[in-house]
């Protein structure tokens, strides 16, 4: 399939904004240095509830950072980020990570060595009773398909259920949006393609809200609802797949899709 096929194919309809609801996701004049170095500059950057948002760009572009701020693992130095339209992080205000309504997958899954994969799921899950608790468990394995697997441990799984663990309990509270940090690139090509598919399954079937980080821009590209390409802290464009391929805003962006005399009808690379 060629890139522009893949795009088409894995397209999710776009959700209906009319209703008022809060943009899971707002960055408002986000700024993150470290020390000289800039992590992000006056990021601004809303995700609609129900998309799945790609953050590509070369390497130290702020990618990361951008996840880390939104999750509450960096304290902006200015600027305002809503989850779900609720504060977390401005100038007074600083929710904790456990507090906001985000669910965290990386690529090392993080997974807790010594809980089988339901004790895994169920850990996000103290503040509801026993009997809730075991309930929702079951449900986000049935989600990602691992009920049959409850009893494991995670030295017993391959890397690809590793990694569903992994999102079963990022789903496991019904977070308000999830972020992704490179959550397929410890996996080999063969598994790759089939993880990444079944993920953006389970994050529609979820309805949840996504934003993933990869340095893939086939990636990116075909599983993204929207685009966000970075580059030195800022946004270069932000646009639906289509756009940023057929239409790329500035040449950097062209490049970074591959090649400097990019023009899609020479693309066709096999997804
Ligand atoms: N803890 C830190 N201390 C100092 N500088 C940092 C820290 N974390 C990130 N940076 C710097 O901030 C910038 C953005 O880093 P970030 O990790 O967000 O980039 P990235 O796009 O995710 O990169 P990569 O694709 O390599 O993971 C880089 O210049 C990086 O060196």
């Amino acid at each position: 399939m060629t890139i522009r096929a893949s795009i088409r194919a894995h397209r999710a309809p776009r959700p209906d904004h009319d209703g008022g609801a809060p943009a899971a996701l707002v960055f408002e004049g986000v700024t993150k240095h470290y020390g000289s170095a800039v992590g992000v500059e006056s990021l601004d950057l809303a995700i609609p509830a129900g998309e799945l948002v790609t953050l590509i760009g070369p390497s130290g572009c702020g990618k990361s950072t951008t996840l880390r701020l939104a999750a509450g693992l960096e304290r902006p130095n200015a600027g305002t980020i809503r989850v779900a339209g609720d504060v977390v992080a401005d100038r007074r205000r600083f929710v904790y990570p456990e507090q906001r309504r985000v669910g965290l997958v990386f690529q090392d899954y993080a997974l807790f060595p010594h809980m089988t994969v339901a004790g895994n799921v169920e850990f996000g899950l103290d503040r509801l009773g026993r009997g809730e608790r075991r309930a929702r468990t079951g449900e986000v394995l049935d989600l990602v398909r691992l009920s049959h697997l409850a009893d494991r441990y995670p030295h017993e799984l391959s890397g690809g259920e590793q990694q569903r663990v992994a999102l079963a309990r990022a789903l496991a509270p019904r977070p308000a949006v999830v972020l992704l940090d490179e959550p397929f690139s410890s996996l080999d090509e063969s598994l790759r393609a089939q993880v990444r598919r079944d993920t953006v399954a389970t994050l529609k079937e979820a309805g949840t809200t996504g934003v993933l980080v990869t340095h893939d821009q086939t990636e990116a590209l075909s599983v993204g609802t929207r685009v966000v390409v970075m580059r030195g802290g800022v946004i270069e464009q932000a646009d639906t797949p289509e756009k940023v391929f057929e239409q790329p805003a500035t040449r950097f962006v062209a490049s970074f899709m591959g090649d400097a005399d990019f023009l899609p009808a020479k693309v066709h690379r096999p997804c």
